[in-house]
């Protein structure tokens, strides 16, 4: 399982964030080692920002660098090796003082100056050539990190800057899952021990508790069926063509244009007799520098289904119970739409809708959906 802050009851999306409670659910993971160590062995993610900045290096020679989240510091200081003339690291989690202590032990003091605050709340002695960050969450969008680098940009990018990713999407592909069988079964299993458990209870200790079964039911249904689950995909597991639902410049999106994704589009199925069991979604970011100072080397990090180059990411998945038989020639037609959860901003809610026609043109009825991603 992989595992990213987790952020859970955390504050809502209409309302001001208390800072409090987002702190105690959200960044406070990321004050561990093992946290930041996760992320630290994740090649493909790794190999990605290094090959980014060192083979761009013209990016960041004699420039300014904000490093958005620096956690253990690792992109501050890459930056500074590839001739950064100073770096603004900012964390907002005591992981700072281990950051600090990095930069001291690679002798780069001089260059990176770790900054322990919220990114919405530091003040810089200048404005910087660069912003790199690291805030993609699971399906990109989970913990919405991507806000504050809006921010930073906003009010510490020259005009002339450029954005380390510069570009991000987000894809969907109908998907075959062993998963939609086991969680069936588990959700099953939990209600079974329920009717044995009210019942034991009225017979024991005299009280009726089937009242509470209607809720139960909602609870563990939404546990097991409805709430996205991580999983390492393997490409065989796509049994149709994967759809871009959301692409994002990160020089110019707003928060506006990443509260909501909506998207319709529509899905071949590519495989012969097969079982469509849901949808898989993963992202990919780009390190393309800007337009009129264009990188060099154009890297691309993607977290997509793959036989040797999984990621901490893994992609979410999300069931449709039961599955559905489909053929080479089926085609789906798809809404999909993601909002951020009321009660906590940096979740999100999912809807699939979805319209199946088979290859002998019969219409299959429409599939609605909601989901969690958790
Ligand atoms: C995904 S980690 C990346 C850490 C590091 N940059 C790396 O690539 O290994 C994101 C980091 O950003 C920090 N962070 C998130 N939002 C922040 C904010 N608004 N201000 C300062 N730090 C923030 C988190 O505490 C966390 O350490």
């Amino acid at each position: 399982m992989g595992s990213r802050a987790n952020g859970v009851g955390s504050s809502s999306a209409n309302g001001p964030v208390d800072k409090g409670v987002d702190f105690a659910n959200y960044f406070c993971t990321y004050a561990f080692l093992y946290h930041q160590k996760e992320m630290l062995c994740d090649r493909v993610r790794m190999d990605a920002y290094y090959n980014a900045i060192f083979q761009n290096k013209h990016h960041f020679q004699g420039k300014t660098v904000l490093d958005v989240g620096t956690g253990s510091g690792i992109l501050a200081i890459w930056s500074a090796q590839a001739g950064a003339r100073k770096v603004y690291a900012v964390e907002a989690t005591k992981m700072s003082e281990h950051a600090q202590n990095l930069v001291k032990a690679n002798n780069l003091q001089d260059i990176v100056e770790v900054i322990e605050g919220s990114m919405e709340e530091v003040v810089l002695p200048e404005k910087v050539d660069v912003i790199i960050s690291e805030w993609m969450g699971y399906f990109l969008l989970r913990e919405s990190m991507f806000d504050s680098v809006i921010f930073a940009r906003d009010h510490w990018l020259k005009p002339t800057g450029v954005m380390y990713p510069s570009h991000a999407r987000m894809w969907v592909a109908p998907i075959r899952s062993g998963l939609v069988d086991q969680k069936k079964n588990d959700y099953e299993g939990a209600m079974d021990d329920w009717y044995g458990f009210i019942e034991d209870t009225k017979n024991y200790y005299g009280v009726e508790m089937s009242v509470l079964t209607k809720p139960f039911s909602e609870e563990q249904e939404k546990y097991y069926l409805q709430t996205s689950l991580w999983n390492n995909l393997h490409p065989h597991q796509v049994i149709g063509t994967a759809a871009i639902i959301k692409e994002i410049d990160c020089l110019t999106a707003t928060v506006n244009d990443i509260l909501q994704v909506r998207s319709t589009f529509s899905s071949a199925i590519s495989m012969e007799h097969t079982r469509f069991c849901g949808f898989g979604g993963w992202f990919d970011v780009h390190f393309r520098g800007r337009r009129e100072d264009p990188a060099q080397q154009e890297i691309e990090l993607t977290t997509a289904p793959s036989t040797n180059n999984g990621t901490h990411w893994g992609q979410q998945v999300f069931l449709l119970h039961p599955p559905t038989h489909v053929d080479e020639g089926s085609n789906l037609n798809v809404s999909f739409s993601m909002d951020r959860s009321k009660e906590n901003h940096r979740l999100m809610e999912v809807d699939f809708h979805v319209k199946i026609s088979q290859p002998s043109g019969m219409i299959l009825p429409p599939i609605k959906k909601k989901f969690y991603v958790e």
